[in-house]
């Protein structure tokens, strides 16, 4: 019997329903293979402000980096749109990345065929689209200093700065050429280089990179051009790396090649050992509470969790394999559902995938 710890950290809006989801179902892998999961929930995002006045409190930070796995819903909210950007949810959820140094964060897109086939969807999905997206998730204008407001002569102007050092570059890019090995060879590395001094490095370093990885195919591609080529050719890409705000909205982009944001999963490791598995969604505040959130990208995350972080490999292929079924079943939530009337709820879908683990 394998035992391990998962820190679970609901959050906001429709978290709180996904992440219940993924709890059924890795309850579920437990018992089938023998394993023994512990839950700790933690507070974090716009609930941990209301009642611990914190969007990361201590315990949360102590009981996430002591667990073996984590596994967070969603952060954010109408609520607490007008708080300053330090006292944000969101901010707990940045905070927990860099504490535990979660640089990497991987964002597979993968279209199921049976999405394709049997959907009136299937012209926004896109057959054959099976491609990682390696997104920098510790650095960049999401960290850089300074970061704040001032007056200059009666004007207030906001500064965000976009840094990077060479070593942030180059631990993210070995990850990508890793990644690329074990898949189809390519890595189209994303950058503003004609304009950025930053992307000038971060060309220059992914090149220095490469030079030890002589197996795979490297293509840079300025992100302007990479936005319209993900919708004109999305099944030529295999492994995208790209810095963290470039690789932030390419991937919301990128889930509608497979139909829903609500499919994609993500795991984000780093070198601490303990990585951090979340649906690349958000909170969704306009179907929050109502049991309409398509619970499938965090239960894939959760399987992300039991490949990347257990080295369960059989377990995370039994999940993927059930979230298949659902979808060749017909098993539809709203947001890919043909007809709103036809529509399962996030429990029945969760249900469907559990039914089908058995
Ligand atoms: N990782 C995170 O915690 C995370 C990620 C993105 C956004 N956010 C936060 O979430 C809040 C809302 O942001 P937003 O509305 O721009 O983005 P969002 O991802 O929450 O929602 C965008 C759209 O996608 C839909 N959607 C998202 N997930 C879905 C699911 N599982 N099933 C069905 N439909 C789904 C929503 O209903 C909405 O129409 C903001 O506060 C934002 O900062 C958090
Ligand atoms: C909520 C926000 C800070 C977050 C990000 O930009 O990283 C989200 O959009 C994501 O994609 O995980
Ligand atoms: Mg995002």
């Amino acid at each position: 019997m394998t035992k391990k710890t998962i820190a679970v950290l609901p959050g906001d809006g429709i978290g709180p329903e996904v992440t219940t989801a993924a709890i059924n179902v890795l309850e579920t892998i437990a018992d089938k293979y023998d394993h023994h999961f512990t839950f700790q929930q933690g507070w974090i995002g716009g609930s941990a402000i209301d009642e611990k006045g914190d969007p990361l409190p201590r315990e949360t930070k102590e009981m996430s980096a002591e667990s073996d796995g984590i596994l967070l819903g969603a952060v954010g909210g109408p609520k607490w749109d007008r708080l300053p950007g330090a006292e944000r949810p969101e901010k707990g959820l940045l905070e927990i990345r860099k504490s535990l140094d979660l640089y990497a964060n991987l964002r597979p897109v993968k279209a199921y065929a049976s999405l394709i086939e049997s959907s009136p969807l299937k012209e926004a999905i896109v057959a054959n689209v099976d491609f990682l997206i390696v997104r920098e998730l510790t650095g960049g204008l999401y960290f850089g200093e300074p970061k704040k407001r001032e007056d200059i002569r009666g004007e207030t102007q906001a500064i965000d700065t976009l840094l990077y050092k060479a070593s942030e570059i180059k631990r993210i890019a070995e990850r990508a050429f890793q990644a690329a090995q074990l898949r189809n060879g390519k890595v189209v590395s994303v950058d503003k280089a004609n304009v950025l001094e930053s992307s000038r490095l971060w060309r220059e370093t992914v090149d220095d990179v490469h030079a030890s990885y002589p197996d795979v195919e490297l293509e840079h591609m300025l992100v302007d051009n990479a936005a319209m080529q993900l919708i004109a050719q999305p099944a030529a890409f295999d492994v995208m790396v790209t810095e963290n705000t470039f690789g932030d909205i390419l991937s919301d982009e990128a889930s509608m090649l497979t139909g829903s944001l609500g499919l994609l999963p993500s795991a984000s490791l780093g070198s601490t050992g303990v990585g951090l598995y979340e649906p690349v969604h958000g909170s969704a505040p306009d179907i929050a509470g109502e049991n309409r959130a398509n619970p499938l990208a965090a239960i894939s995350s959760a399987a992300m969790m039991v490949k990347y972080g257990f080295k369960m490999e059989k377990e995370a292929e039994k999940i993927e394999t059930a979230v298949e079924k659902v979808l060749a079943d017909g098993y539809r939530t709203a947001d890919i559902a043909p007809k709103m009337e036809e529509a399962v709820t996030t429990t029945e879908m969760t249900d469907a995938v559990i039914k089908a683990l058995e």
